[in-house]
């Protein structure tokens, strides 16, 4: 089991440029650093160039995640922002691929977070979401990429929130690199039991995100992490575990997510940084790896 975080933590916009973050969770004891595959298509070649090599000379492995804009999504009524989901996603795995990067973990059937000012369609969304999946899953997996379907909140999405649904739905897919991706914060709302979620995704769990239930990292809180890392173990989850702590009000990081106080009590970049690898420590201990 790989251990990483997503560099959303110490940033108000997931524009913001993720390389300088490599050497950073390098330090911190980290194996992978999660980033924004957001904005990775205005990325020129050179700076994408530069962050693979930053990545091998600091022994990291990226992953990417994505919440996918309301213009350009796979699931949607209308067939010419469909066509525009599908264009959009070509072109970041295309990218996303010259940083070695083989997980994509989001809302990627959908787009985030969820409109609810609009009318809700969970099977017209859900059936579309299918088909769009299926029609990018053999592009991915030609660039070597795995498709890790987030299952989330009922507040962020509606077609998929339970692990039940995301296993349903990926097999209703039905291609190798798309996978489940659970994450603990979801989980807490929607779930009976931590550890039945867990057993239910199994072999089909692709990727995982970590965080307490306000968001805060893993150890600060109480999530039954003992739970948790027994299920992983129990299904041989051999992926990746990514603490996505969210802390900082401010930008479109915390409008997007909610933070609306300070969650970090007036830390500094220093005492995150402690933060996250004090958490790292309890992580690698509780969940394996
Ligand atoms: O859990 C979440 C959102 O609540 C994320 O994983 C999200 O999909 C991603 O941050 C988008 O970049
Ligand atoms: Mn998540």
């Amino acid at each position: 089991m790989k251990h990483g975080i997503y560099y959303s933590y110490w940033e108000h916009e997931w524009s913001a440029k993720f390389g300088p973050y490599i050497e950073k969770v390098a330090k911190l004891g980290f194996d992978v650093i999660e980033v924004a595959a957001h904005h990775i298509n205005e990325y020129s070649d050179a700076e994408l160039a530069a962050i693979k090599q930053s990545a091998i000379d600091n022994n990291i492995i990226l992953t990417a995640g994505i919440g996918p804009s309301k213009n350009s999504y796979l699931s949607s009524p209308d067939a010419a922002v469909r066509a525009a989901g599908k264009a959009f996603f070509e072109q970041t795995l295309t990218n996303v691929a010259k940083l070695d990067i083989k997980t994509i973990g989001g809302a990627l059937h959908s787009y985030w977070p969820v409109d609810y000012s609009q009318t809700v369609d969970k099977e017209g969304d859900w059936a579309r979401g299918v088909e769009g999946i299926h029609g990018i899953a053999d592009f991915a997996n030609n660039l070597g990429i795995n498709l890790c379907i987030e299952v989330l909140n009922r507040f962020e999405n509606h077609v998929l929130n339970t692990a039940a649904e995301g296993v349903a739905f990926v097999k209703q897919v039905d291609k190798p690199n798309v996978k489940v991706m659970l994450d603990t914060f979801h989980m807490n709302i929607e779930e009976d039991s931590f550890g039945d979620a867990i057993r239910t995704a199994g072999t089909l769990l692709g990727h995982f995100h970590t965080g307490e239930s306000n968001r805060r990292v893993p150890g600060k809180g109480r999530m039954p992490w003992h739970e948790i890392g027994t299920a992983l173990r129990e299904i041989n989850y051999t992926g990746s575990v990514v603490m996505e702590p969210f802390v900082k009000t401010g930008g479109t990081i915390g409008s997007d997510i909610r933070v609306w106080r300070d969650l970090t009590n007036g830390a500094d970049e220093a005492k995150l940084d402690e933060d996250a690898r004090h958490s790292l420590a309890f992580s690698r201990f509780v969940l394996g790896g």
